[in-house]
């Protein structure tokens, strides 16, 4: 099957700057993709690129199986639902009469407006003007706008800035929710924490260029960042720097009662090994590198080979 979004050597110059630098990539139906990126990396180009609402200056991009600035925008304004990052609705309008407007102008049934409030839990404040509402209502508002005529292709411009951490847990359960239902996610995100358990790959941009692609298992291979391995329990008497052979093996005591190794991947085992035949060692816990850390480590890789610098 072909890939619902395709990027061939994307590229998009205006004037003298350059917006997005020969992007490359695929996307499959029914895919969670994580767009991170700082503050002008590119992530709001693609999205507009991909909308058919920016043209590339060179490259080749197809949406749902044609060119979305071209002839088939019609067909795709049909399957695509967009929330933009900065969502404004009339504040006069009440949530429910927002819906039922955007549901006309897509020719979407009404009744899925009040299924679609419901969902996005506004069934009780559906009644009330738009200027009475919180950040977080905006948002959801926004997501079931998004969603009016069962979209085939989403795109969430920085759906969770300024939600309290229940909101954007309610938010992305909805998005894996659509995932799984065969709906393709596009979400640009500068909130990393909480992101991970919802996406099924990421990609990295820094200025206009692409920096790293990939799920979180391969992101962590290409890094290949060490691990930190946490042990706990009665651990004062022990001097933890002269413990291991490795120089690679870094530990930090943070109390009597428990250290942080930062230990690379290929000395993981043996590290649990020796950690588990010491007396006094009563749990210990493993954190990969977390997306935030990956997106730390390719953002800086990524500037300074722009700035030629050794790494
Ligand atoms: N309307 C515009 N005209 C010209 N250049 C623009 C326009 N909008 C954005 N840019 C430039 O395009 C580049 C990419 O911007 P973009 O908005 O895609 O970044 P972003 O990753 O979405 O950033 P943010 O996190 O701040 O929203 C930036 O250099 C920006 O200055």
């Amino acid at each position: 099957m072909r890939p619902i979004i395709e990027l061939h050597d994307v590229s998009l110059r205006q004037g003298g700057l350059t917006r997005l630098a020969g992007l490359d990539l695929a996307v499959e139906e029914g895919e969670v993709l994580a767009l991170l990126g700082h503050n002008g990396a590119g992530k709001t180009t693609t999205m507009k690129l991909i909308l058919g609402l920016l043209t590339p200056s060179a490259g080749r991009l197809e949406v749902l199986g044609g060119r979305p600035d071209g002839r088939h925008a019609a067909v795709l304004r049909r399957h695509l639902g967009y929330l933009p990052e900065n969502v404004s609705f009339y504040e006069q309008l009440t949530g429910r009469e927002v819906l039922h407007f955007f549901a006309r102008l897509k020719r979407a049934a009404a009744g899925q407006a009040e299924e679609l409030l419901e969902r996005v839990g506004l069934a009780t404040a559906a009644g009330r003007r738009v200027k009475t509402y919180s950040k977080g209502m905006r948002q959801r508002l926004g997501l079931a706008q998004a969603l009016l005529g069962a979209p085939r292709l989403l795109l969430l411009d920085e759906p969770t800035t300024g939600l309290d951490p229940a909101a954007t847990r309610d938010f992305y359960d909805t998005v894996r929710e659509l995932g799984e239902r065969g709906c393709t996610v596009l979400l640009s995100s500068h909130v990393l924490p909480g992101v991970e358990p919802y996406i099924d790959r990421a990609l990295i941009l820094g200025d206009g260029h692409r920096l790293a692609l990939g799920s979180l298992d391969g992101l962590r291979t290409e890094a290949a960042l060490p691990l930190t391995i946490r042990a706990r329990g009665r651990l004062a008497d022990r001097d933890w720097r002269t413990t291991w052979e490795d120089a690679r093996i870094v530990a930090r005591p943070l109390n009597g009662h428990e250290v942080s190794l930062s230990v690379p991947a290929e000395c993981k085992l043996a590290v649990l090994r020796r950690l588990t035949a010491i007396p006094g060692v009563e749990d210990i816990e493993l954190q990969p590198p977390s997306l935030e850390t990956l997106y730390a480590h390719f953002s800086r890789l990524g500037t300074r080979e722009r700035r030629g610098d050794a790494p």
